[in-house]
């Protein structure tokens, strides 16, 4: 498969003096769902937020399909295809569920009732609620909801921050099924997960990242045999 996103050798973080992500390369290939693991601090966040450009990259490359993509501000690499769904204040609250998907098509603000339309056949609860306030919602609806948002731009790539992260077992689990559902649409998703079994049952492909950088990376099959892999972050 050609990969959608490659990322090479990218270093930063957020104060120039003290590089959280150290070298990290990966890819993703085209239609795959694609995990990132590793111990707390190891940098995950921070990565997805290089590679989305809310962070400004000090070193590395990320290439988007064919286009370098390292630097650019965030809008830019949204253009390209590219959306991001941050862990936290990921919807605004005091807005109804409709409000938040015209934020999330700022980038085409004439397609606002065609997207929004679409993606309330996608989420039947988002569309009951559509005139509910965001902060009404349950934490499973509110990270549809942020899903969502990012939905509203048609992007072929997907990059989730702990999509699952404070949701009940339950949520958690009609959340990894919306995933499936959405990459067999044709996104590619890359996520970022602390429910690491979880998330590796779902996906094709996974990396581990531990001091800010790869440590391995392969079929997530393959990750979930790995007896090291278990102990130090499937719980054995
Ligand atoms: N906004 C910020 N400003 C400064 N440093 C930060 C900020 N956010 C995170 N960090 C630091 O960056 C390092 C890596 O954090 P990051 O959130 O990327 O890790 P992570 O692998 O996603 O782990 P976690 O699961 O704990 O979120 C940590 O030392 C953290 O304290």
């Amino acid at each position: 498969m050609t990969a959608l996103l490659t990322v090479e050798g990218l270093r930063g973080g957020y104060v120039a003096a003290d590089e959280i992500v150290r070298g990290a390369s990966l890819s993703v290939a085209s239609g795959e769902i694609m995990s990132l693991i590793g111990p707390n601090g190891a940098g995950k966040s921070t990565l997805l937020k290089l590679v989305a450009g809310l962070l400004k990259p000090s070193g590395g490359r990320v290439v988007l399909q064919d286009a370098e993509i390292a630097g650019l501000p965030a809008t830019a690499i949204g253009r390209l295809g590219l959306s991001f769904v941050p862990q936290e204040h990921n919807v605004f609250g005091s807005m109804t569920v409709r409000e938040n998907l015209e934020m999330g098509a700022y980038l085409e603000p004439a397609r606002v009732r065609e997207r929004a339309e679409g993606l309330f056949a996608r989420f039947p609860v988002l569309a009951q609620k559509r005139r509910a306030q965001a902060r009404t919602l349950s934490g499973g609806q509110r990270q549809m909801l942020a899903m969502a948002m990012a939905l509203m731009t048609a992007p072929r790539l997907l990059l989730l921050d702990e999509p699952s992260a404070g949701l009940s077992p339950k949520a958690a689990e009609e959340l990894f099924a919306t995933i499936v559902d959405l990459n067999r649409d044709g996104v590619t998703i890359l996520m970022v997960e602390q429910n690491a079994m979880e998330a590796l049952t779902i996906s094709t492909r996974a990396c581990v990242l531990v001091l800010g950088q790869v440590v391995r990376q392969g079929a997530a099959s393959a990750l979930m045999a790995d007896p090291s892999v278990r102990d130090l972050f499937l719980g054995g």
